[in-house]
């Protein structure tokens, strides 16, 4: 056989095998929006999106996968596949921090695939509003990065909010320096979120010292601004920023940590189930008296409950002066989470049950 023979006999297996995917294909799609008939007949609110369902599909991808295609990479084919039967059962309509082009807009992606209607929003009050006000099925706000703690705006929202975490997602982060001009010696300002500057100091200041750091509400907005400004200004942005808004990237990675990492949440109005490997995530204030943060920590170590976070919040209600932010390791269905949770209850002044959602699985 010739070389041409050779590979046309190949593209036909190929042809075959494309013919079976597409079939395939579609009777997942056909079976998704059987799915979706039921929850529909179940009444109440239908919760097409199910996360929990979504975290086992992806995880069990990954764990079958033999090759030769990587895992990462099969979970990204069926992250699409699940989004393009998530429209098939009810098209949804995601809102975001934006401008387009931010991080926040690549973790919605991440999250919810291609197949999802996206809103930017200008703030993260916006997109809390947005889902508070059915405008939006659900929302992605930035919660924590590696480097710079946590982003308070978001946690102060959930105070006065009613709405609970129905995932999470982590994304790497790199920050590429975006110009009109071609020399770093031409730049004389620089533009960024407070947080993408603080994660960028250190190259700032060995490779740009002179440079005016100005802090604008986005890095969107940063590269948007470059991009109207005649010379000498230069942005801190995501790489897609560059094709966005018509600029040429003067330097790569120029994040501190080489392990920046900025964590997502997906907000909702849903209680989502157990998927086996879960978080949940709590909103207390304790009783104004000696060792109450100590006693009301107790039921979790008993438990013998993780605790991967603890941050506390001036309350801005007046009653509470404090509040605690904690994340927990496991699902409020879970019997150890459960009973932890109520002894927990009992020591606080106040206790919210924020969410219980599964662990990022990409
Ligand atoms: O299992 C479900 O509940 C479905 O709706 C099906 C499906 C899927 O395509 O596998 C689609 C959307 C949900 O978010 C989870 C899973």
């Amino acid at each position: 056989m010739n070389e041409k023979e050779a590979l046309a006999n190949i593209r036909q297996k190929i042809d075959d095998i494309d013919l079976k995917i597409q079939q395939l294909l579609n009777d997942r799609a056909a079976m998704a929006q059987e799915v979706a008939r039921i929850k529909m007949d179940s009444g109440e609110q239908a919760d097409f999106y199910r996360p929990e369902r979504e975290a086992m599909v992806l995880r069990t991808v990954m764990e079958r996968n033999q090759g030769p295609l990587a895992s990462a990479e099969v979970a990204r084919l069926f992250r699409e596949i699940m989004s393009a039967c998530l429209a098939a059962e009810k098209p949804l309509q995601v809102a975001y921090l934006g401008p387009e082009g931010s991080f926040t807009q690549a973790a919605a992606q991440k999250q919810f695939g291609g197949s999802v209607e996206l809103h930017p929003m200008t703030t993260i009050a916006d997109v809390f509003h947005a889902v508070e006000t059915s405008h939006a099925c659900y929302g992605v706000v930035p919660v924590e990065n590696s480097t710079e703690g946590m982003v308070s705006h978001t946690l102060d929202r959930f105070i006065s909010s009613p709405l609970k975490i129905n995932g999470e997602v982590t994304l790497r982060i790199h920050h590429y320096l975006l110009s009109k001009e071609k020399n770093l010696e031409d730049i004389s300002k620089v533009y960024a979120h407070p947080q993408a500057i603080a994660q960028c100091r250190q190259w700032l200041m060995e490779q740009l010292p002179q440079a005016e750091l100005v802090p604008l509400n986005s890095n969107s907005e940063a590269a948007k601004r470059v991009a109207a400004e005649p010379q000498n200004s230069a942005a801190i942005a995501a790489n897609r920023a560059a094709d966005i808004y018509g600029l040429s990237i003067l330097a790569r990675n120029i994040e501190d940590e080489v392990d920046n990492t900025t964590r997502f949440l997906v907000i909702g109005t849903q209680n989502v189930g157990p998927s086996g490997v879960d978080k949940t995530a709590l909103l207390v204030a304790t009783k104004n008296k000696p060792g109450a943060l100590q006693t009301l920590l107790k039921p979790l170590a008993d438990n013998s409950i993780s605790m991967t976070r603890i941050e506390s919040r001036p309350s801005r209600k007046g009653i509470w002066e404090y509040v605690f932010f904690i994340d927990i390791e496991g699902h409020i269905h879970e019997p150890a989470v459960a009973s932890a949770l109520s002894l927990l209850e009992n020591e606080s002044s106040m206790f919210r049950i924020l969410g219980s959602y599964p662990k990022a699985v990409l």
